[in-house]
């Protein structure tokens, strides 16, 4: 380690759900691999939380992170709510308002006594948590960057230039804004004074290329990013080899010795990460699919987490009484997963061949750099875009069924026909095949050389100088 890279130090600030607790753990790690002194930062439960869940890292690697657990005042966490009007999870809403008016004073007392170590401070702050970037401008020696966590066409979404480039490439999502509550909506504009602090320096974005190069563009060139830095760093998460299991991890899910078993390309993964949670009539529908196509899967059936994580408990007894009759009638043809499934060693396995999601961003990522083609069920926010973005720009995946159809259960049959298409039929051929191909361009965008792989280097250069 160079005495250069240790007098910088980096302060992470996630915000405290899973989705961007694990993209920020993932540049943390990617950061402290290149010899930076990085304090990951969140209330307790979110510190555990993250570190517990994240994957493709092996477990000494945290080890390189000094992790700080900052104390909120206690706060409601409510169980999701599955029969909402609306998929969006407003049940994390109290979490995410004691976590803005809580978090900013251990925040700042935490990047003070970094400050007085270090020659520079570098807080890398998630959208949703810009109150940290404002506490980089009140220490000499601090700048921050944002990190953008979702995509760059979601990010460029909200301007004209980014509408007018969405247009162009037929992506018929509405507005980002229509997608999730008034009350979030608000919350993010509350959040936007902040994120305009002179310490602002740029943003890290978890997107390459490959994939996003006309709309990462259009966020480069938006008026607030005028004279900052725009960095697409992305995919973040580790790239997995597809026959070797990860380097230097003990516990192996049992999922993936029954994944060992299963012919190549045979099995449809089936998640909805970490904010959605199904009715029990769409479950049913989408049993039935799944046992009526004869295709082979491994389904994580779970609850929205709440806004501090417990154990999975009250998901089981929920589904407890379905699961025994549904897991005798489709023995040996596939496995349900009721607590944390280890999605990146799944994407990255030989036998898995495509993806049912919500187009949450990581997931997003991580399939198409695994290679796998998506089935598209877009519940809120970010997702009903990217759905676009993949389908019909990107041209990997299928739609299961539009956004706008959020409140109406779809029946199996609707699901069974695409879950076919992509699985076995010749249509799907060629949207199995283009997933290939973008995991080839995505590989090589964070190989020597690649477009990710300089901006990242460009970005420890320049927070290191
Ligand atoms: O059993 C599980 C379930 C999830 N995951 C991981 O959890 C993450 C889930 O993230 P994502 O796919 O982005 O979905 P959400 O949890 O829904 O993420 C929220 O945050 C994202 C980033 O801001 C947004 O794109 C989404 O719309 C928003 O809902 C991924 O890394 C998954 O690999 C597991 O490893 N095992």
């Amino acid at each position: 380690m160079s005495m250069e890279s240790v007098a910088v130090a980096v302060v992470a600030v996630p915000f405290p759900a899973q989705g961007h607790l694990n993209g920020m753990l993932h540049l943390s790690l990617l950061l402290a691999s290149r010899g930076l002194s990085v304090h990951y930062a969140a209330p307790g439960p979110h510190v555990r939380q993250a570190r517990a869940r994240v994957h493709g890292w092996g477990d000494d690697a945290h080890r390189r992170i000094e992790f700080h657990e900052l104390e909120v005042p206690a706060y409601a966490t409510p169980p999701p709510d599955p029969v909402a009007p609306s998929p969006f999870p407003t049940h994390l809403i109290p979490m995410s308002e004691a976590f803005l008016a809580g978090a900013r004073a251990p925040v700042a007392s935490l990047i003070g006594r970094v400050s007085a170590r270090h020659r520079r401070v570098v807080v890398l702050y998630d959208r949703l948590s810009s109150f940290a970037a404002p506490e980089a401008a009140r220490i000499p020696n601090g700048e921050a960057f944002c990190l953008q966590c979702v995509a760059a066409c979601f990010d460029a979404a909200w301007t004209d230039a980014g509408q007018r480039l969405l247009r162009k490439h037929g992506l018929d999502a509405p507005h980002p804004g229509a997608c999730m509550p008034r009350e979030f909506v608000e919350y993010i504009v509350r959040t936007q004074e902040d994120s305009r602090s002179p310490a602002f320096a740029g943003v890290v974005a978890n997107t390459c290329r490959a994939i996003e190069s006309e709309f990462i563009d259009v966020v480069a060139g938006d008026p607030e990013n005028r004279g900052k830095r725009v960095f697409a760093v992305g995919p973040m998460n580790p790239l997995l080899n597809v026959t070797a299991p990860t380097a230097g991890q003990s516990a192996r899910h049992e999922c993936l010795d029954w994944l060992d078993k299963q012919p190549p390309a045979s099995v449809l993964y089936v998640s909805f990460g970490t904010t959605s949670s199904l009715r029990a009539e769409q479950i049913a529908e989408l049993a039935a699919a799944l046992r009526d196509s004869k295709q082979r899967f491994v389904w994580v059936l779970r609850d929205a987490d709440r806004g501090v994580v417990h154990e999975e408990e009250a998901v089981e007894s929920r589904h407890a009484r379905f699961l025994s009759e549904f897991t005798e009638e489709t023995q040996g043809i596939g496995l349900v997963i009721t607590g944390w499934a280890p999605q990146l060693e799944i994407l990255a396995h030989g036998a898995t061949a495509a993806f049912m999601s919500h187009c949450g961003w990581n997931s997003t990522m991580e399939s198409l750099s695994h290679g796998k083609p998506m089935l598209a069920w877009p519940m809120h926010s970010d997702q009903p875009l990217v759905a676009e973005l993949v389908c019909k720009c990107l041209k990997a995946g299928l739609l299961v069924r539009p956004w706008e159809q959020h409140s109406a259960v779809t029946p199996a049959e609707t699901i069974r026909e695409v879950i076919e298409k992509v699985m076995a039929r010749d249509e799907g051929l060629a949207v199995r095949e283009r997933a290939k191909e973008l995991m080839e361009f995505i590989r090589r965008s964070v190989a020597e050389g690649g477009s990710s792989r300089k901006d990242l280097d460009d970005f420890v250069a320049y927070i290191a100088r």
